[in-house]
């Protein structure tokens, strides 16, 4: 499904195509990439997605999603406007769907696949959601982190926000999703993984770093979504 490449290929493919996976470890960090497109998902549908009114933000969040369920919760983090709904959205129906209006408390989906049942939730980005972030990264078994790579401005602070969160977690699997590849100034995987200094946050912890876009509305979704679901749902079996 995947092939590993060493450092110098992984910088070569990134030159070519802005898409692609890294895998991250301490020192080193093995690429992997896509091959021939796949044939369409056969997760199924998604089961829920919400979203709630600020007020409503902590207390009316369903038992799983407090850590208190059997599921696999999965926490969906990043700067407001990197594109995090419209990726689960899209992840959850594969088909591409953007967002047309930020979060403003939670979003909530669940993806049922043969193996298991992922949770994934995301917290809105905006300044005033941002406290609620390290609530709940405790009771996840995965973060997803989202960043608009064509934001070059706030790549710095979604770095100190990320390196912030983890610090005390060195454990916790992290999957980085370089978003809006499509967008002309978007930076590459190389440049993403520099700017957000994921080589200082590797240790003995699974990290990876894919590249990804929400295209038009409507088509279905690109193989590096594909890719970063399968990934996801893979982390979830294997953390359990
Ligand atoms: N060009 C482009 N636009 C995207 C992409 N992904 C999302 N967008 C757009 O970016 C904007 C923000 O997307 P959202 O999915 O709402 O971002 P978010 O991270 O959920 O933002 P908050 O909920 O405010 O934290 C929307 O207008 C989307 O249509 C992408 O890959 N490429
Ligand atoms: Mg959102």
């Amino acid at each position: 499904m995947f092939q590993r490449f060493p450092i110098a290929a992984a910088v070569r493919f990134c030159r070519r195509s802005p898409t692609g996976i890294f895998r991250l470890f301490t020192a080193k960090w093995l690429l992997l990439c896509f091959q021939a497109p796949r044939s369409a998902s056969s997760f199924p549908q998604a089961l829920l997605s919400f979203a709630l009114a600020p007020a409503a933000r902590v207390n009316v969040l369903p038992l799983a999603l407090q850590g208190k369920g059997h599921g696999k919760q999965i926490l969906v983090l990043g700067l407001d406007g990197a594109g995090k709904t419209s990726i689960l959205h899209s992840l959850a129906t594969n088909r591409v769907k953007r967002s047309v209006a930020p979060t403003e408390g939670f979003n909530a989906i669940c993806i049922n696949t043969e193996e298991s049942q992922m949770e994934f939730l995301e917290i809105g980005g905006s300044e005033s959601l941002r406290s609620y972030w390290k609530m709940y990264l405790p009771k996840v078994l995965l973060l997803v982190y989202v960043v608009d790579s064509a934001d070059h401005a706030r790549l710095p602070m979604a770095k100190q926000l990320l390196h912030q969160l983890i610090q005390n977690n060195s454990s916790l699997p992290v999957v980085v999703l370089a978003n809006k590849q499509d967008l002309e100034g978007a930076y590459c995987i190389t440049d993403i993984h520099d700017a957000l200094a994921l080589s200082d946050i590797g240790d003995e912890r699974k990290m990876f770093l894919i590249g990804t876009h929400v295209a038009e509305d409507g088509s279905e979704i690109s193989s590096s979504m594909k890719d970063a679901k399968e990934l996801i749902g893979q982390l979830v079996l294997d953390t359990q």
